[in-house]
């Protein structure tokens, strides 16, 4: 579900630009079509951009995908229509069974030998799609008259249905992989493997729609890539929250009055110890998903370890005490189920408050508990640091009142 929600959330935006872009080249404006003699070059030199930023961050495959991407482009130009002729096989469709296989990759990076094998699969992707091409079309495929039929008589002089079906085929092969991992580069280069098709339709104002698609998608390529690049800087790779630079960014912005709060999970290194690290890291995910979801105002953080702050700008800690009471106890009451260690349990002393339950086999449901230690920014502490100090205090006050409490210092 929530690879469905990220997948939709990074996908679509995408989908409507394209679409957008598409919509705008068939308006064919009078404006439009003024300047289309001078976008000829404009793609190749948009995606040049596109690859050479990738390969600055090692993104091969994005790489890889603009040049795939520009083929078919440069084949329509300079051979005309390649793929429309009986006895050739569609090189949009072999350039997507080679992306769709991709996709199932992962980055290799530029060394000579990595890159070699890119381009050994690439040319086994396409070889083998090739090879399957051919048997299909020569086999009687009456199971898709239906799909003949709906191509008739509107699209048939583009796609066959055999086409149609193996581009259907393919697009959910790469739909699969980014519905498991919905990643913004791996949903960017989706995005892209649907231009494929259109590289292949021979309809109205083509060559306009296709220049306009593949500008917007060197862009799009290139906004992934700052997009990667600014959650790696500022989102923690475990937990995906903000980090501690994120942080640090954030109290720059911050006025004269606000509330922080440092929490810290409760005897987290025993049940380190209990159930192990893997585990530990399911918790501090669980955890920190819980922090995020705070009410009144506040922005959660991993600081680090197992300690986490939360900023509640311009707010008193009389306003924030309930909200923070929620949540305490929001974690102390909720069933983490956790796949069960593979290492067999160690037998430890019950000082953890972490307390566990079997339920279905391999899933463990466990409770952990937080303590919360709360300050303000006042005339006495009014540097950031000085503030963080006075809750970090406050929160050995509370681990010493016997944990899974809010305390604050003023
Ligand atoms: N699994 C996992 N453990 C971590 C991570 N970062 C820090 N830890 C562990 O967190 C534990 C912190 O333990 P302590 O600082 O002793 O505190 P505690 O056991 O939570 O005890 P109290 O804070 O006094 O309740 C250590 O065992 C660290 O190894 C992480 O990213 N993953």
């Amino acid at each position: 579900m929530q690879n469905l929600q990220l997948l939709a959330r990074r996908t679509f935006p995408a989908l409507i630009l394209l679409t957008l872009c598409l919509m705008v080249a068939q308006s064919a404006h009078p404006w439009l079509l003024r300047w289309s003699g001078q976008l000829t070059y404009l793609p190749f030199l948009a995606m040049g951009c596109a690859a050479l930023v990738a390969i600055k961050f090692s993104r091969s495959r994005m790489t890889l995908y603009c040049v795939l991407l520009l083929l078919p482009y440069a084949a329509q130009l300079y051979s005309g229509q390649l793929w429309l002729n009986p006895d050739i096989v569609p090189l949009p469709l072999l350039l997507m069974a080679a992306m769709a296989w991709l996709l199932w990759d992962k980055d290799r990076g530029f060394a000579p030998v990595n890159a070699l094998l890119g381009l050994i699969q690439i040319g086994m992707a396409i070889a083998i799609a090739l090879l399957l091409y051919t048997r299909l079309a020569t086999l009687s495929l009456n199971w898709l008259a239906p799909v003949q039929q709906w191509l008739y008589p509107t699209y048939s002089a583009h796609f066959s249905a055999l086409d149609v079906s193996l581009y259907a085929i393919l697009l959910l092969t790469a739909l699969l992989r980014i519905g498991l991992s919905p990643t913004n580069n791996h949903c960017v280069l989706f995005v892209s493997l649907l231009l494929l098709p259109l590289m292949q339709w021979h309809g109205p104002h083509q060559l306009l729609s296709i220049q306009i698609s593949l500008l917007a998608m060197a862009l799009l390529l290139l906004l992934s890539v700052i997009l990667d690049s600014h959650n790696m800087a500022f989102r923690d790779e475990l937990t995906g929250i903000l980090s501690r630079r994120a942080l640090m960014q954030y109290v720059q912005t911050l006025g004269k009055k606000y509330v922080v709060v440092m929490a810290d999970i409760d005897h987290f290194k025993s049940f380190n110890d209990t159930y192990g690290h893997d585990v530990g890291d399911q918790v501090l995910r669980l955890v920190a998903s819980r922090m995020t979801r705070v009410t009144g105002g506040g922005k959660a953080f991993r600081y680090g370890g197992e300690e986490f702050t939360l900023i509640f700008p311009r707010r008193e800690p009389a306003q924030i005490l309930p909200h923070l009471e929620a949540l305490r106890e929001d974690i102390a009451n909720y069933q983490m189920v956790i796949r069960s260690p593979d290492r067999p349990q160690k037998k430890t002393k019950q000082t953890t408050k972490s307390r566990s339950k079997k339920s279905s086999p391999g899933k463990q449901n466990v409770q952990v508990t937080c303590s919360f230690g709360v300050a303000e920014r006042s005339s006495k502490a009014g540097e950031f640091m000085a503030v963080m100090k006075q809750a970090d205090m406050a929160l050995y006050d509370a681990k010493k009142a016997g944990r899974n409490c809010v305390k604050t210092r003023t």
